[in-house]
């Protein structure tokens, strides 16, 4: 069968980055092609192309055997391709309806007349299972789920033939996860082409029939998912065998550290006890808005609480941020866009942020010591940029991610508060994440370990427990826990209601 989208050599640079190198694939109608790859691999870059927000320096593209070369993602969607990014790019403040119709109401062939837009509008809403939502409502109140699925009717009811999905589920809790895979399921058997990006091996296999994979821009395999394996997968990624994705290092737990007495705050968390030790990777599992982040962020004093203490080496902290880095917390953000990171700083100047005593004497910085140590930090968790002054914003969102946690590893804390570390971060690199973390633990370190992926706070932690609406229902040895009695333990109270 003749492919619906074909790309060939096609190339792309930034300034002196070569983002993608002599790129082909293609994608075939009635089917859901896998794009993988480490952080910087190109995947973004290569969907931006195809969706007309880059155009690319070299190669050529067709779409049902025509010439394709988008002018803008305007011009793109109106020639049948759509992107559904992993931050949304809805107007919050628009109805549904309006959002839908964004960049539609324009004259030309695909003009819908005003008194058709709401049935339109519904029955593209009714295909991504939103039911239930009125064209009329305000856009900013749906939830993220949601909102993605918004997109997805935006570009539908453009007709779109392919639709490109850019790490999709990184921000969804698990229901809404496998309601998007039986949504594109259905996308698929109506004969449209999707194109997904995604680190997890686990969500591929779920959801995509073929697979191509890029490294440092290169197309380097494709083929069909059923005939290849996840081993093998991870070794034309990485360009090596990676033997073992969790690796743990060996570290003694000792005595109790960190306590927390009642902590409450509004809305949550609600009454949160816990006695934490010295080496210990503790891991807090639970669905989206259980109350995870809250947690951390008022254990790092950044929100008020009404009730309980917190305690280290059995002495009471006082609820200040101050206090609380003084102390030894160290907090990664999950939301690295608006609180972990400077975008528009150097990497050597968001590293050194939070640091400074450290380069500075008597007014001075020493500018050669924070280069220095960057450079480390780059080598160490493998951030791929061009050199150390290259701008945040210019790196790609894993790699941007790879900042963040050397900044924190950098602060040399007690206490590490991790708000999802992993979360768009490559197969590969989150090992070596594991691996520090266990490091951390071995250094006699006290570890939090908020994550959405079970396989690894199973893996990696030493204790795991389980957030339901605010509170800290259930905690376990890691090795008493498996995924579905998580699962199960974090749905309880949901289901209680
Ligand atoms: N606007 C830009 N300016 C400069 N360099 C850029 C820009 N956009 C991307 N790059 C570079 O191009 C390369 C590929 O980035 P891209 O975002 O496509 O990677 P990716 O495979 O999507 O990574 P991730 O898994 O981390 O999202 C990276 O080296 C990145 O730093």
């Amino acid at each position: 069968m003749n492919p619906l989208l074909e790309v060939t050599g096609i190339s792309k640079r930034f300034g002196p980055t070569i983002a993608l190198e002599n790129v082909s694939l293609s994608a075939h109608a009635g089917r859901v092609l896998a794009l993988i790859g480490e952080n910087g691999a190109g995947k973004s870059t290569l969907l931006k192309t195809l969706s007309g927000a880059h155009r690319a320096d070299a190669g050529t593209m067709s779409l049902e055997g025509r010439p394709y070369r988008p002018s803008s993602p305007i011009d793109a969607r109106d020639s049948g391709v759509a992107i559904v990014y992993q931050e949304l790019t809805l107007a919050p403040d628009l109805s549904v309806e309006d959002n839908v119709m964004l960049g539609r109401t324009g004259t030309g062939a695909g003009t819908l007349f005003r008194s058709n837009q709401r049935a339109a509008v519904t029955e593209a809403l009714h295909r991504v299972g939103l039911h239930h939502v009125s064209p009329k409502a305000r856009t900013g109140d749906q939830s993220v789920a949601t909102q993605q699925l918004i997109e997805v009717a935006r570009a539908l009811i453009s007709d779109a033939k392919i639709i490109l999905f850019d790490e999709p589920t990184s921000s969804l809790p698990a229901a809404d996860v496998d309601r998007l895979f039986q949504i594109i399921d259905n996308l698929r058997s109506r004969g449209l082409a999707i194109i997904y990006i995604s680190h997890f091996l686990e969500e591929v296999r779920r959801v995509a029939d073929d697979y191509a994979v890029l490294r440092d821009g290169n197309s380097v395999g494709s083929g069909q998912l059923a005939s290849i394996t996840d081993d093998q997968i991870i070794s034309l990624m990485v360009g090596r065998d990676v033997d073992d994705l969790f690796p743990s290092v060996p570290h003694e737990i000792g005595e109790v550290r960190l306590e927390v007495e009642d902590l409450g705050a509004a809305p949550m968390p609600k009454d949160v006890s816990l006695a934490l030790r010295r080496g210990e990777i503790f891991g807090v599992a639970g669905l989206v808005g259980a109350g995870r982040t809250e947690l951390l962020r008022c254990l790092f004093a950044l929100e008020p609480t009404y009730a309980g203490h917190v305690r280290l080496d059995g002495r009471r902290l006082p609820h200040n941020v101050r206090g609380r880095r003084k102390a030894g917390f160290g907090l990664l953000s999950e939301d690295r866009k608006n609180e972990g990171l400077a975008q528009n700083l150097s990497i050597v100047e968001n590293l050194a942020m939070g640091n400074h005593d450290r380069y500075t004497t008597a007014g001075w910085i020493n500018l050669k010591a924070r280069l220095r140590d960057a450079r480390e930090w780059i080598k160490k968790v493998e951030i791929k940029a061009q050199d150390p002054g290259q701008s945040v914003s210019e790196l790609s969102g894993g790699n941007q991610q790879k900042v963040a946690i050397a900044r924190l590893l950098a602060q040399d804390a007690e206490i590490y508060l991790l708000d999802e570390p992993t979360k768009g971060i490559d197969v590969g690199t989150k090992a070596e994440i594991y691996r520090m973390m266990g490091e951390l633990a071995a250094d006699g370190k006290t570890v939090i370990f908020v994550s959405s992926y079970l396989p690894e706070l199973l893996a990696v932690c030493d204790r795991v427990g389980v957030m339901t609406r605010g509170r800290l229902a259930e905690t376990r040895d890691a090795d008493q826990w498996d995924e579905e009695e998580l699962m199960v333990a974090a749905l309880a109270a949901v289901e209680e209601r």
